[in-house]
């Protein structure tokens, strides 16, 4: 199947970097498509929907859902072609240079150029390797956190150590009716504030320990109570529970890259003199977000944004070499005169 329609860019994956890319490449007057292999855009964010996040620039504290909200409207400005449950499986290139992007539905997609925003690759939460666990996912075994409603004066067991388990310790502490955190080494591994936060709180740390059985309530496929083992003493304890949570990571999966007739090799493994870190080994493919690597680079949202204008530029530069290397401030922006002035009418009259 083909979809013969040739785009100036196609951004891969709908995450902060592709949704601001899209926006940037709007704004850029570039004929704009994004595929995205969830049936929803907002990326990793989905992990932390009501996650506070404090740290991009002129936001105050917003929650994960309403960063993506607003993120989508940005990206939706200059109406772009948005594909949803697309996974692009394989990327080349025609006889004319232009790029074929291959997907598991079996449609191909044309663009003069491609923007990788595909963060980690697609992700998937490493989950447990206890047999029977699969069946409780739809009751109280949790591995990400949808809504904090649900945890409301539970007793929640979180399993794991990084970022994301003590996030959720913190946010969970004043919520339910107690938290447990288990995990088998002796220290946690996130920031140091939000570590200090957890160890000052009545979060009650279980280290060495690990979550070895489920034990379901009576004819219920319910967790009722789990079986954590000291990986030190060999010591078994039973706890009461009505929530589980487990956060060991995210299995990525990567093949987009393995698996491509072109050799893609990001900035950091091939930099050479005089490129830019959003460029790649492949001439009109570039890269944002979580994706890309560099010395200094921040795998956050902020360096998200950045990183998409950095991309954008440069395709718009690969179509059009004699436009100009950065963008201009979008309040100089001819595309904005019109949508500008109604708003300043609006401001002026309310
Ligand atoms: C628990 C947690 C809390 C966090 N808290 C913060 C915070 O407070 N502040 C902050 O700044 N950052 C935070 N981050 C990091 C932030 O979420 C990431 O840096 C950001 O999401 C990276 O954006 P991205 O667009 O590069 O990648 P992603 O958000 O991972 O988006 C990539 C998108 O590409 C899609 N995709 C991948 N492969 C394909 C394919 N082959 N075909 C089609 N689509 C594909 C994926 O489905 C996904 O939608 C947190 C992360 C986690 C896990």
């Amino acid at each position: 199947m083909e979809n013969n329609e040739l785009y100036d860019v196609t951004i891969i994956g709908g995450g902060p970097a592709g949704l601001f890319s899209a926006f940037y490449s709007g704004l850029r007057e570039m004929k704009v498509k994004v595929l995205e292999v969830q049936n929803r855009l907002g990326g990793k964010v989905h992990v932390y929907p009501e996650k506070m996040i404090w740290d991009i620039g002129a936001l105050t504290p917003i929650s994960g859902e309403k960063l993506i909200e607003q993120m989508t409207a940005q990206a939706l400005t200059f109406d772009p072609t948005i594909v949803l449950n697309e996974k692009v499986t394989s990327i080349s290139k025609n006889e004319e240079g232009q790029f074929i992007l291959h997907t598991e539905s079996g449609v191909e997609h044309y663009s003069k150029t491609v923007i990788l925003a595909i963060g980690g690759g697609i992700l998937n939460p490493q989950r447990l390797e206890i047999e029977i666990a699969e069946k409780f996912e739809v009751a109280n075994l949790n591995y990400t956190i949808k809504s904090l409603k649900r945890f409301k004066d539970k007793v929640v067991v979180i399993s794991g150590g990084g970022h994301t388990a003590v996030d959720w310790a913190n946010e969970l502490e004043p919520i339910a009716k107690k938290v447990y955190l288990t995990y088998r080494k002796d220290a946690l591994n996130a920031h140091e504030a939000q570590v200090s936060q957890l160890m000052n709180s009545s979060v009650e740390c279980l280290f060495h320990t690990e979550l070895t059985r489920l034990i379901a309530a009576p004819n219920r496929e319910v967790i009722q109570q789990v079986e954590l083992k000291n990986n030190m003493t060999g010591e078994v304890q039973l706890l009461q529970i009505d929530e589980v949570v487990v956060n060991h990571g995210y299995i990525r999966e990567k093949k987009l890259l393995e698996e491509s007739d072109l050799d893609i090799k990001m900035a950091n493994e091939y930099f050479v003199e005089g490129s830019a870190y959003s460029e790649t080994s492949v001439p009109g493919l570039y890269a944002a977000g979580d994706i890309v690597s560099y010395p200094g680079k921040v795998h956050l949202i902020a360096g998200a944004f950045q990183d998409a204008v950095n991309a954008v530029n440069k395709a718009k530069r690969f179509i059009e070499p004699d436009s100009r290397e950065t963008g201009i401030v979008s309040s100089h922006n001819d595309i904005f005169k019109n949508r500008n002035r109604k708003l300043v009418e609006q401001i002026v009259t309310s």
